[in-house]
Protein backbone atom coordinates (compact mmCIF):
# COMPACT_ATOMS: atom_id res chain seq x y z
CA UNK A 1 0.00 0.00 0.00
CA UNK A 2 1.66 3.86 -1.01
CA UNK A 3 0.21 7.02 -0.25
CA UNK A 4 -2.05 8.78 -2.88
CA UNK A 5 0.09 10.47 -5.59
CA UNK A 6 3.17 9.84 -3.71
CA UNK A 7 6.21 6.99 -5.09
CA UNK A 8 6.16 3.17 -5.16
CA UNK A 9 9.15 2.60 -6.44
CA UNK A 10 9.47 5.49 -8.20
CA UNK A 11 5.73 5.73 -9.92
CA UNK A 12 3.55 7.90 -8.84
CA UNK A 13 -0.29 8.46 -9.55
CA UNK A 14 0.55 10.86 -12.64
CA UNK A 15 3.13 8.98 -14.26
CA UNK A 16 1.04 5.48 -13.82
CA UNK A 17 -2.28 7.35 -15.57
CA UNK A 18 0.65 8.78 -17.92
CA UNK A 19 1.71 5.20 -19.09
CA UNK A 20 -2.07 3.98 -19.01
CA UNK A 21 -2.62 6.52 -21.38
CA UNK A 22 0.72 6.52 -23.56
CA UNK A 23 -0.33 2.48 -23.93
CA UNK A 24 -4.07 3.52 -25.64
CA UNK A 25 -2.44 5.68 -27.79
CA UNK A 26 0.10 3.66 -28.96
CA UNK A 27 -2.28 1.17 -29.37
CA UNK A 28 -4.29 3.93 -31.53
CA UNK A 29 -1.58 4.54 -33.72
CA UNK A 30 -0.18 1.45 -34.44
CA UNK A 31 -0.79 0.30 -38.53
CA UNK A 32 -1.50 -1.58 -40.19
CA UNK A 33 -4.12 -2.99 -37.98
CA UNK A 34 -6.77 -6.01 -39.51
CA UNK A 35 -10.66 -4.53 -38.78
CA UNK A 36 -9.59 -2.10 -36.30
CA UNK A 37 -9.00 1.68 -36.23
CA UNK A 38 -5.51 2.96 -37.50
CA UNK A 39 -4.02 5.54 -38.73
CA UNK A 40 -5.32 4.74 -41.81
CA UNK A 41 -9.18 4.96 -41.17
CA UNK A 42 -12.12 3.76 -39.08
CA UNK A 43 -11.33 -0.58 -40.25
CA UNK A 44 -14.81 -2.21 -39.52
CA UNK A 45 -16.02 0.67 -37.68
CA UNK A 46 -17.67 3.65 -39.30
CA UNK A 47 -17.91 5.93 -35.96
CA UNK A 48 -14.81 6.03 -34.98
CA UNK A 49 -11.55 6.94 -36.11
CA UNK A 50 -7.62 7.71 -34.77
CA UNK A 51 -8.49 11.56 -33.83
CA UNK A 52 -11.39 9.97 -31.35
CA UNK A 53 -9.62 7.28 -30.11
CA UNK A 54 -6.99 9.53 -28.93
CA UNK A 55 -9.43 11.89 -27.68
CA UNK A 56 -10.94 8.79 -25.98
CA UNK A 57 -7.46 8.16 -24.48
CA UNK A 58 -6.87 11.69 -23.10
CA UNK A 59 -10.59 11.61 -21.58
CA UNK A 60 -9.41 8.63 -18.85
CA UNK A 61 -6.49 10.01 -18.20
CA UNK A 62 -8.13 11.47 -14.94
CA UNK A 63 -9.72 7.99 -14.42
CA UNK A 64 -6.58 6.23 -14.30
CA UNK A 65 -5.18 8.60 -11.80
CA UNK A 66 -7.94 8.70 -9.51
CA UNK A 67 -7.70 5.06 -9.80
CA UNK A 68 -3.98 5.08 -8.87
CA UNK A 69 -4.51 7.57 -6.39
CA UNK A 70 -7.24 5.24 -4.47
CA UNK A 71 -5.72 2.15 -4.80
CA UNK A 72 -2.59 3.19 -3.60
CA UNK A 73 -4.14 4.07 -0.26
CA UNK A 74 -6.56 0.95 -0.12
CA UNK A 75 -6.36 -2.28 0.81
CA UNK A 76 -7.53 -5.07 -1.58
CA UNK A 77 -10.98 -5.77 -0.54
CA UNK A 78 -14.37 -5.15 -1.18
CA UNK A 79 -14.62 -1.63 -0.54
CA UNK A 80 -11.77 -0.42 -2.96
CA UNK A 81 -13.51 -3.19 -5.83
CA UNK A 82 -16.79 -0.73 -5.34
CA UNK A 83 -14.98 2.45 -5.54
CA UNK A 84 -13.05 1.55 -8.31
CA UNK A 85 -16.37 0.35 -9.95
CA UNK A 86 -18.21 3.89 -9.56
CA UNK A 87 -14.71 5.46 -10.96
CA UNK A 88 -14.82 3.04 -13.83
CA UNK A 89 -18.36 3.54 -14.40
CA UNK A 90 -17.39 7.57 -14.20
CA UNK A 91 -14.54 6.96 -16.65
CA UNK A 92 -16.87 5.26 -19.53
CA UNK A 93 -19.41 8.39 -18.93
CA UNK A 94 -16.25 10.62 -19.45
CA UNK A 95 -15.37 8.66 -22.59
CA UNK A 96 -19.34 8.69 -24.10
CA UNK A 97 -19.04 12.30 -23.66
CA UNK A 98 -16.23 12.82 -25.77
CA UNK A 99 -16.58 10.33 -28.28
CA UNK A 100 -20.61 11.45 -28.87
CA UNK A 101 -21.75 7.67 -27.14
CA UNK A 102 -19.37 5.68 -29.21
CA UNK A 103 -17.68 2.86 -27.12
CA UNK A 104 -14.21 3.29 -28.20
CA UNK A 105 -12.29 1.85 -24.73
CA UNK A 106 -14.58 0.57 -22.49
CA UNK A 107 -12.95 -2.63 -22.55
CA UNK A 108 -9.18 -0.92 -22.28
CA UNK A 109 -10.72 1.19 -19.32
CA UNK A 110 -11.60 -1.89 -17.82
CA UNK A 111 -8.33 -3.83 -18.06
CA UNK A 112 -5.69 -1.38 -18.17
CA UNK A 113 -7.56 0.67 -15.11
CA UNK A 114 -7.36 -3.22 -12.96
CA UNK A 115 -3.81 -3.32 -14.00
CA UNK A 116 -3.27 0.47 -12.76
CA UNK A 117 -4.75 -0.03 -9.66
CA UNK A 118 -2.63 -3.62 -9.26
CA UNK A 119 0.73 -1.29 -10.03
CA UNK A 120 -0.52 1.61 -7.96
CA UNK A 121 -1.21 -0.71 -5.00
CA UNK A 122 2.78 -1.84 -5.16
CA UNK A 123 2.59 -4.98 -7.44
CA UNK A 124 6.25 -6.00 -8.25
CA UNK A 125 5.93 -7.64 -11.68
CA UNK A 126 3.76 -7.72 -14.40
CA UNK A 127 2.55 -11.13 -13.52
CA UNK A 128 2.34 -10.09 -10.27
CA UNK A 129 0.27 -7.26 -11.48
CA UNK A 130 -2.05 -9.25 -13.53
CA UNK A 131 -2.39 -11.58 -10.54
CA UNK A 132 -3.57 -8.33 -8.52
CA UNK A 133 -5.71 -7.37 -10.76
CA UNK A 134 -7.46 -10.63 -11.06
CA UNK A 135 -8.23 -10.41 -7.54
CA UNK A 136 -10.01 -7.34 -7.76
CA UNK A 137 -11.97 -8.27 -11.22
CA UNK A 138 -13.24 -11.30 -8.90
CA UNK A 139 -14.68 -9.50 -6.06
CA UNK A 140 -18.32 -8.36 -6.09
CA UNK A 141 -19.65 -5.09 -6.85
CA UNK A 142 -22.72 -5.16 -6.10
CA UNK A 143 -23.70 -1.57 -7.30
CA UNK A 144 -22.98 -2.96 -10.88
CA UNK A 145 -26.26 -2.11 -12.88
CA UNK A 146 -27.66 -5.16 -14.81
CA UNK A 147 -27.56 -3.59 -18.13
CA UNK A 148 -27.79 -4.95 -21.79
CA UNK A 149 -24.28 -4.94 -22.97
CA UNK A 150 -23.24 -6.46 -26.08
CA UNK A 151 -20.54 -8.56 -23.94
CA UNK A 152 -23.32 -9.78 -21.51
CA UNK A 153 -25.44 -10.67 -24.79
CA UNK A 154 -22.72 -12.93 -26.07
CA UNK A 155 -22.43 -14.40 -22.58
CA UNK A 156 -25.68 -15.28 -22.72
CA UNK A 157 -25.96 -16.66 -26.40
CA UNK A 158 -22.49 -18.24 -26.42
CA UNK A 159 -20.96 -18.91 -22.72
CA UNK A 160 -18.06 -16.54 -23.70
CA UNK A 161 -17.11 -14.21 -20.28
CA UNK A 162 -14.79 -11.93 -22.39
CA UNK A 163 -13.35 -9.03 -20.96
CA UNK A 164 -14.52 -10.24 -16.91
CA UNK A 165 -13.52 -13.67 -17.76
CA UNK A 166 -9.76 -12.74 -19.02
CA UNK A 167 -9.00 -10.23 -16.40
CA UNK A 168 -10.64 -12.80 -13.55
CA UNK A 169 -8.27 -15.52 -14.80
CA UNK A 170 -5.12 -13.09 -14.70
CA UNK A 171 -4.75 -11.93 -18.29
CA UNK A 172 -3.10 -14.96 -20.11
CA UNK A 173 -3.64 -13.21 -23.69
CA UNK A 174 -1.98 -10.32 -22.23
CA UNK A 175 0.85 -12.44 -19.53
CA UNK A 176 1.72 -15.60 -21.59
CA UNK A 177 0.82 -14.28 -25.45
CA UNK A 178 1.51 -10.83 -26.10
CA UNK A 179 4.37 -9.88 -23.75
CA UNK A 180 6.35 -13.00 -24.74
CA UNK A 181 5.64 -12.59 -28.52
CA UNK A 182 6.68 -9.16 -28.35
CA UNK A 183 9.74 -9.36 -26.85
CA UNK A 184 10.51 -12.51 -28.97
CA UNK A 185 9.82 -10.24 -31.70
CA UNK A 186 12.37 -7.21 -30.40
CA UNK A 187 15.24 -10.09 -29.69
CA UNK A 188 14.75 -11.31 -33.44
CA UNK A 189 15.74 -7.91 -34.37
CA UNK A 190 12.33 -6.79 -35.61
CA UNK A 191 10.93 -3.32 -35.62
CA UNK A 192 8.69 -2.09 -32.76
CA UNK A 193 6.03 -1.80 -34.82
CA UNK A 194 6.38 -5.02 -36.25
CA UNK A 195 6.65 -6.59 -32.92
CA UNK A 196 3.63 -5.00 -31.60
CA UNK A 197 1.31 -5.84 -35.13
CA UNK A 198 3.01 -9.74 -34.22
CA UNK A 199 1.68 -9.43 -30.75
CA UNK A 200 -1.76 -8.27 -31.91
CA UNK A 201 -2.75 -11.09 -34.22
CA UNK A 202 -1.15 -13.76 -32.28
CA UNK A 203 -3.80 -12.51 -29.51
CA UNK A 204 -6.52 -12.51 -32.36
CA UNK A 205 -5.65 -15.92 -33.04
CA UNK A 206 -6.57 -17.17 -29.55
CA UNK A 207 -8.68 -14.84 -27.77
CA UNK A 208 -12.70 -15.12 -27.50
CA UNK A 209 -13.40 -11.59 -28.26
CA UNK A 210 -16.74 -11.11 -27.57
CA UNK A 211 -16.07 -7.31 -30.08
CA UNK A 212 -15.88 -10.54 -33.01
CA UNK A 213 -18.39 -12.76 -31.71
CA UNK A 214 -21.27 -9.76 -31.45
CA UNK A 215 -21.13 -9.33 -34.83
CA UNK A 216 -20.10 -12.20 -36.67
CA UNK A 217 -21.19 -15.31 -34.22
CA UNK A 218 -18.65 -18.65 -34.43
CA UNK A 219 -18.15 -18.23 -37.95
CA UNK A 220 -16.64 -14.63 -37.85
CA UNK A 221 -14.59 -15.07 -34.83
CA UNK A 222 -13.38 -18.95 -37.02
CA UNK A 223 -12.31 -16.58 -39.98
CA UNK A 224 -10.44 -13.93 -37.16
CA UNK A 225 -8.56 -16.68 -35.58
CA UNK A 226 -7.87 -18.55 -38.68
CA UNK A 227 -6.69 -15.26 -40.88
CA UNK A 228 -4.68 -14.02 -37.51
CA UNK A 229 -2.63 -17.40 -37.19
CA UNK A 230 -2.20 -17.19 -41.26
CA UNK A 231 -0.17 -13.67 -41.33
CA UNK A 232 1.70 -15.27 -38.69
CA UNK A 233 2.42 -18.91 -40.42
CA UNK A 234 3.70 -16.78 -43.52
CA UNK A 235 6.16 -15.30 -41.29
CA UNK A 236 4.41 -12.56 -39.84
CA UNK A 237 4.22 -8.77 -40.67
CA UNK A 238 7.85 -7.97 -41.28
CA UNK A 239 7.85 -10.40 -44.20
CA UNK A 240 6.13 -9.79 -47.88
CA UNK A 241 4.36 -12.29 -47.67
CA UNK A 242 3.22 -12.33 -44.56
CA UNK A 243 2.10 -8.64 -44.83
CA UNK A 244 0.28 -9.68 -48.20
CA UNK A 245 -1.79 -11.95 -45.91
CA UNK A 246 -2.39 -8.91 -43.12
CA UNK A 247 -3.82 -7.11 -46.07
CA UNK A 248 -5.64 -10.24 -47.53
CA UNK A 249 -7.02 -10.12 -43.92
CA UNK A 250 -7.49 -6.48 -43.29
CA UNK A 251 -10.00 -6.61 -46.15
CA UNK A 252 -12.09 -9.54 -45.08
CA UNK A 253 -12.71 -7.88 -41.86
CA UNK A 254 -13.68 -4.80 -43.02
CA UNK A 255 -16.32 -6.46 -45.84
CA UNK A 256 -17.61 -8.78 -42.99
CA UNK A 257 -17.76 -5.39 -40.64
CA UNK A 258 -15.24 -7.54 -37.82
CA UNK A 259 -13.46 -5.55 -35.10
CA UNK A 260 -10.93 -7.46 -33.30
CA UNK A 261 -11.51 -4.44 -30.57
CA UNK A 262 -10.86 -6.83 -27.18
CA UNK A 263 -7.38 -7.94 -28.95
CA UNK A 264 -6.77 -4.35 -29.26
CA UNK A 265 -7.24 -3.58 -25.65
CA UNK A 266 -4.88 -6.55 -24.52
CA UNK A 267 -2.47 -5.29 -26.36
CA UNK A 268 -3.02 -1.95 -25.18
CA UNK A 269 -2.56 -3.40 -21.38
CA UNK A 270 0.63 -5.34 -22.48
CA UNK A 271 1.73 -2.43 -23.64
CA UNK A 272 1.20 -0.61 -20.26
CA UNK A 273 2.54 -3.39 -18.68
CA UNK A 274 5.87 -3.06 -20.99
CA UNK A 275 6.66 0.61 -20.15
CA UNK A 276 5.95 0.37 -16.57
CA UNK A 277 9.18 1.47 -14.65
CA UNK A 278 9.82 -1.91 -12.74
CA UNK A 279 13.44 -1.29 -12.23
CA UNK A 280 14.78 -1.45 -15.60
CA UNK A 281 14.24 0.17 -18.40
CA UNK A 282 12.89 -2.44 -21.44
CA UNK A 283 10.70 -0.92 -23.00
CA UNK A 284 10.39 -0.62 -26.56
CA UNK A 285 10.15 3.04 -28.42
CA UNK A 286 6.95 5.14 -28.88
CA UNK A 287 5.66 4.45 -32.19
CA UNK A 288 3.22 7.46 -33.04
CA UNK A 289 4.54 7.32 -36.75
CA UNK A 290 2.14 5.64 -39.72
CA UNK A 291 3.48 2.83 -41.16
CA UNK A 292 1.35 1.33 -44.04
C1 LIG B 1 -16.52 -5.92 -17.40
C2 LIG B 1 -16.86 -4.76 -18.31
C3 LIG B 1 -15.74 -4.65 -19.34
C4 LIG B 1 -18.19 -5.01 -19.01
O1 LIG B 1 -18.06 -6.06 -19.85
P1 LIG B 1 -19.17 -6.58 -20.85
O2 LIG B 1 -18.57 -7.74 -21.56
O3 LIG B 1 -20.46 -6.77 -20.16
O4 LIG B 1 -19.38 -5.28 -21.75
P2 LIG B 1 -19.08 -4.71 -23.16
O5 LIG B 1 -19.75 -3.39 -23.21
O6 LIG B 1 -19.41 -5.66 -24.25
O7 LIG B 1 -17.54 -4.43 -23.11
C5 LIG B 1 -16.53 -5.39 -23.05
C6 LIG B 1 -15.39 -4.95 -23.95
O8 LIG B 1 -14.21 -5.66 -23.64
C7 LIG B 1 -13.48 -5.90 -24.83
N1 LIG B 1 -13.34 -7.37 -25.01
C8 LIG B 1 -14.07 -8.19 -25.77
N2 LIG B 1 -13.69 -9.47 -25.63
C9 LIG B 1 -12.68 -9.44 -24.77
C10 LIG B 1 -11.88 -10.48 -24.23
N3 LIG B 1 -12.04 -11.77 -24.54
N4 LIG B 1 -10.94 -10.13 -23.34
C11 LIG B 1 -10.74 -8.83 -23.01
N5 LIG B 1 -11.46 -7.79 -23.52
C12 LIG B 1 -12.44 -8.11 -24.37
C13 LIG B 1 -14.23 -5.27 -25.96
O9 LIG B 1 -13.75 -3.93 -26.10
C14 LIG B 1 -13.50 -3.47 -27.43
O10 LIG B 1 -14.67 -3.50 -28.18
C15 LIG B 1 -15.33 -2.28 -27.97
C16 LIG B 1 -16.41 -2.10 -28.98
O11 LIG B 1 -17.34 -3.14 -28.75
P3 LIG B 1 -18.89 -2.90 -28.76
O12 LIG B 1 -19.36 -2.02 -27.70
O13 LIG B 1 -19.47 -4.29 -28.83
O14 LIG B 1 -19.10 -2.02 -30.04
P4 LIG B 1 -19.32 -2.21 -31.56
O15 LIG B 1 -19.13 -3.61 -32.08
O16 LIG B 1 -18.51 -1.17 -32.26
O17 LIG B 1 -20.85 -1.84 -31.60
P5 LIG B 1 -21.79 -1.58 -32.81
O18 LIG B 1 -21.19 -0.43 -33.56
O19 LIG B 1 -21.82 -2.86 -33.61
O20 LIG B 1 -23.10 -1.27 -32.15
C17 LIG B 1 -14.28 -1.26 -27.94
O21 LIG B 1 -14.62 -0.32 -26.97
C18 LIG B 1 -13.07 -2.04 -27.49
O22 LIG B 1 -12.64 -1.55 -26.24
C19 LIG B 1 -15.63 -5.29 -25.42
O23 LIG B 1 -16.49 -4.39 -26.02
C20 LIG B 1 -16.80 -3.45 -17.63
O24 LIG B 1 -17.31 -2.48 -18.51
C21 LIG B 1 -17.40 -3.28 -16.26
O25 LIG B 1 -17.91 -4.10 -15.54
N6 LIG B 1 -17.25 -2.09 -15.91
C22 LIG B 1 -17.70 -1.57 -14.62
C23 LIG B 1 -16.64 -0.62 -14.13
C24 LIG B 1 -15.58 -1.33 -13.31
O26 LIG B 1 -15.83 -2.18 -12.49
N7 LIG B 1 -14.34 -0.93 -13.50
C25 LIG B 1 -13.28 -1.35 -12.66
C26 LIG B 1 -11.93 -1.13 -13.21
S1 LIG B 1 -11.71 0.31 -14.14
N1 LIG C 1 -7.86 0.39 -32.61
C1 LIG C 1 -9.13 0.10 -32.26
N2 LIG C 1 -10.09 -0.06 -33.20
C2 LIG C 1 -11.36 -0.37 -32.83
N3 LIG C 1 -11.76 -0.52 -31.57
C3 LIG C 1 -10.84 -0.35 -30.61
N4 LIG C 1 -10.95 -0.43 -29.27
C4 LIG C 1 -9.74 -0.16 -28.76
N5 LIG C 1 -8.85 0.08 -29.73
C5 LIG C 1 -9.51 -0.04 -30.91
Amino acid sequence: MIAAGLPAGGRTSDGIADVAVRALRGEAWLTPKPGLVDCRGGGSHDDMDLPLLLASAESLRSTFRRIAEVAGRSAVGVSLREELGRLGRAGDRAMLRVTGGVNTHRGALWAVGLLVAAVAGGAGDEREAARAAARLAVLPDLRIPVGDSHGRQVWLRYGVAGARGEAEAAFPHVIEVALPRLRRARADGLGEAVARVDALLEVMSLLADTCVLHRGGHEGLRAVRRGAGRVLAEGGSGTGSGLAALAELDELLRRRRLSPGGSADLLAAALFLDMVPWGSPRAGPEVFACRR
